[in-house]
Parts: structure tokens; sequence; C-alpha cells
């Protein structure tokens, strides 16, 4: 499914949806899918009848790359996924948990001001930078350090991307078999893993190697050494066991949805601001007010930027970076609105047409944060007009690690900077928004941008006074 995606992009489905209609049966091969494009619809699949469509397909990406759908994201709804989920919410993605990376975070983003601030009037690739910024962030947090394969690791989770929004002819006739043996992407795929899998092993020996020493005093446990304490466990004790592919499959989730979501948002969000002047002044306005005083970003201020907070929202609304969420697959048969659904149905919730619709938005295609002042509408998976992380059992477990590597990154760039535009770009309606269409959207362009120092006047007055 994952490979269907790259074939029939969101707005091919939404322009065919205004055709067929909001809840469209399609046949794949022998596939059976549905795509759901209103959000009555999603509503069905993820409230209604969520216990039913809580599954995920097999695919050939999802059995190579994530060792036969075993790490959380793609694990068949039961116990094993249940458990899983549960282990990542309590040791990684918790609010206390998150809250606990905080350093982290701030370190990570003043090594990145220092060094935006050393390349002060020049044109630099901004989306670099958050991006290899919110692999360091991650990593950190929940393997202790920055992989010393850190750049590598970027390009292989790209490459993966790439290779999950391609059309895979077997996806779509899983009783020939034969097919994966003559498929051209397996084999991208299997070098891709075989890359990956040689990192993620350093990962896992080193923390292995560390606990044998007994751990260096006063270093936090970390999620991988909380994963290998369920490794190969074969008394009950601890209530599941994990073998190495498993703790594999979950190490690779952790990188693929913890960084690139949350970098592409802010990029997204940087190219918005710079589309529209006006908002990006007012965000600057609200960030400058909020921590002036202080000089400096931190998290504790974070809380204050209701503007920013609707920038994100906006943000997430325009671009969800998982336009068609993660696909789904039925667990029985079922029936919605008088149409009766097979099992093993794959369903498809177009997200981006949703977030786009004029009968839930006003002016929908327009950047305007204000939508969500005032609004009561959030992410959290009650209001299925806007559903960028999901909704139901499957909602995504990383909302709060992934907002505040969102927010806190703005604020930074948005506090220290202000932001040109490089001279071979006219003006500001000129920019470029085209999307580079996969299971996650990215701008096709990186931002490459001119940053300008910001000094606070009043507070370099303030210290001479005093
Ligand atoms: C702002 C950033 C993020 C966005 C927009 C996002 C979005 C999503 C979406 C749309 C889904 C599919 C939900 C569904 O099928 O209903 C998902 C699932 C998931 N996300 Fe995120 N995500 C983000 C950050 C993160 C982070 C930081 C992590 C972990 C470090 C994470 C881990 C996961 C996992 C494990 C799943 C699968 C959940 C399951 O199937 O039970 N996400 N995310």
């Amino acid at each position: 499914m994952h490979n269907l995606l790259g074939s029939l992009p969101h707005h091919t489905l939404r322009d065919l949806a205004k055709k067929y209609g909001p809840f469209m049966y399609l046949k794949f091969g022998q596939v059976p899918t549905i795509v759901v494009s209103s959000q009555e619809f999603a509503k069905e699949v993820m409230r209604t009848h969520d216990a039913i469509f809580a599954s995920r397909p097999k695919t050939l990406y999802t059995q190579i790359i994530l060792y036969s759908n075993s790490d959380i994201a793609f694990a068949p709804y039961g116990e094993y996924w249940r458990q899983l989920r549960k282990l990542c919410m309590q040791e990684l993605l918790s609010i206390a948990r998150v809250q606990s990376f905080r350093h982290i975070r701030e370190e990570e983003m003043n090594n990145l001001m220092e060094w935006i601030a050393s390349n002060d009037g020049k044109v630099i690739n901004l989306s670099e930078k958050i991006q290899s910024s919110s692999y360091g962030i991650t990593s950190r947090s929940a393997f202790g350090k920055k992989s010393k394969d850190h750049e590598e690791i970027i390009s292989i989770v790209e490459e993966s991307i790439k290779l999950a929004s391609g059309f895979e002819i077997t996806d779509f006739f899983p009783s020939l078999s034969f097919l994966a043996l003559i498929s051209h992407s397996k084999s991208r795929l299997e070098s891709v893993k075989q890359r990956a899998e040689r990192i993620i092993e350093n990962i896992i020996q080193e923390h292995k190697d560390k606990n044998i020493k007994g751990g260096e005093s006063g270093i936090h446990e970390d999620f991988v050494d909380v994963l290998l304490k369920f490794h190969n466990k074969d008394d009950d004790d601890l209530g599941f066991s994990l073998t190495s592919d498993n703790v594999k499959a979950v190490i690779w989730d952790i990188f693929t949805a913890g960084t690139e979501t949350s970098a592409t948002i802010v990029d997204w969000a940087m190219a918005e601001m710079i589309r529209n002047p006006r908002v990006m002044k007012k965000a600057q306005e609200e960030v400058r007010q909020v921590f002036n005083k202080k000089g400096m970003v931190d998290e504790a201020g974070i809380s204050d930027l209701k503007y920013l907070k609707s920038i994100v929202k906006e943000t997430l609304r325009l671009h969800p970076s998982s336009p068609l969420l993660l696909p789904r697959e039925s667990r029985e048969k079922c029936v919605i609105n008088g149409y009766e659904i097979p099992k093993k149905t794959r369903i498809i919730v177009n997200a981006w047409a949703i977030g786009r619709d004029p009968k839930y938005w006003i002016e929908p295609e327009s950047f305007m944060p204000e939508r969500f002042l005032d609004s009561n509408i959030d992410f959290k998976g009650n209001n299925f007009e806007y559903i960028p992380f999901g909704a139901g059992r499957r909602i995504c477990p990383g909302m709060s690690f992934g907002l505040i590597n969102v927010e806190l990154p703005l604020a930074f760039l948005l506090y220290h900077f202000d932001w040109k535009l490089p001279k071979e770009i006219m003006s500001h309606e000129d920019f470029d928004m085209t999307e580079l269409f996969g299971i996650s959207v990215k701008r096709k362009d990186h931002l490459n941008l001119i940053p300008m120092a910001y000094y606070d006047v009043s507070s370099v007055e303030r210290s001479e006074r005093e």
C-alpha cells in the first residue's frame, strides 16, 4: 500500500473523490481498497469501526525494511503491537519523558543558531540544517547519543522514503509470490536495509557493551537500553519478548517517524512565512516580545506563543507530513453506509484533501493561522476535518515529541534572525511551494535563505545602563 501511494498522489485521489464521492472503492489487482476523503467517513473508519480498521497491510516494503511488519507503525493489530506501543509511550513519548529531553533540544538549537550566526548575511541551505538537528535531537533522546553515521542514516532514510513511495506491482497481487522474485525494488530495498542494519547493529552493540561494563555512572537508561531488557526473554516476567529483528525494526521506526516528520513541518512553516511576510512579522513580534526580557529562547516560554502554535496548526492542515496517514487494513467484514467492506480491505484516509475541503474550511488554500487562534479544533483525533496525526487506536503516539521539535526550532529561528530571500528569487509571491510527492510530502526545493542576525536594541541599552 505504501507503494500505491506513490502511484496515486493525494491530489489525484482528491480529484477522483470529487468525481466518485468521498468513500471510493477501488480494486488494484487483487486488493480491494477504499479511499476516504470526508470527515464523516473518516469518523466511521477511525472511531465508529476503529477496532475493525486498526490493522496495517503487509507490503514488500514492510516485509523487507520493517522485518515483516515487526515495528510499531506497521505491526498487525494485536497483543505484540499493544505492548510495543505501550512501552514506547512510557519510555520515550510520554509528556514527562519528552520534557526530560529539554536540555538536548535547547543544546541542539543553540548549536544551530551559532552555526547560522557564523553565516550571517550569506545564503544558507536551511532545510539540510533543520533536518540534521532533528536527527540529532531524536538520536540523543532515544539512543543516548548521535550516531557516528549521522549523515549516512539521513541519506538511508531519504532513500527508503523514495522506495516506499514507488509503485510495487507485487503488493497488488499477493497470491502471485513469484512476482516478488522478479521485482526490481526488492533488491534496492534489500540494499537499503543492509546499509541501515549495519548502523542499527552498531547502536545496539554500543548499548550492550555499555551495559556489560555496568553502565557509565550518572548516565540515564535510554530507550534502546529498555528495548534490550526485553530482548530474547524466555521467562514471561516482563510480559513479552523481542527478537533482534524486532528491536531493529523499532529503532528504524523512531529514526524515520521521529525525524523526517518534524523537520518537514519546520521547513513548510518557514516556507509559508517567507511567502507571507505579514505572518512572519506577526510571529517574530510575538516571539521577541515573549523572549526579549531573557534575551534568549527557552522551552519555558513556548506555551505563551499562541500565534506560533496557530502557525504550526495551519502548516499541519495544509502540509500534513503523511497526507494519506498510514494505510489500514480491515480485520473483518464491515458495513458502512450500506456498503459491505470485505475483510482485508485496505483503507487510505486522505487527510490532505480533508484539510483543504471548502465544506469545512474558509478559503482552504490560503495560509491563515488566525483561523486557529480562537478555535477549539485540535489535532488529537476528535475533529475529523483535521487529522494530521490520524485518529483512533493507531493515532500517532509521538505527538508531544514531534510538536515541541517543531515549535522550539521555529521560535529560535524567528527570534534570532530576520530572513531574506536570495537575490535570484524576485518576490515573496514567487517563492516556489511545489510539493515533492511521497509517503511524506516535502517541498521540492531546499530552503535557501539569508539569515540576518537580530539584536534587541532595548536589551543592549538596558545592559549598558546596568
Ligand atoms: C509532528 C510530527 C509528526 C506527525 C505529523 C506525525 C504523523 C503521524 C501519522 C499521520 C500517523 C498515522 C496515524 C494513523 O494511522 O491514524 C503516525 C503514526 C505514528 N507515528 Fe507519528 N507523527 C509525527 C511525529 C512522530 C514522532 C516524533 C514519533 C516517534 C518518535 C512518531 C511515531 C509514530 C508511530 C510509532 C506511529 C504508528 C502508530 C501505530 O500504528 O500505532 N511520530 N504519525
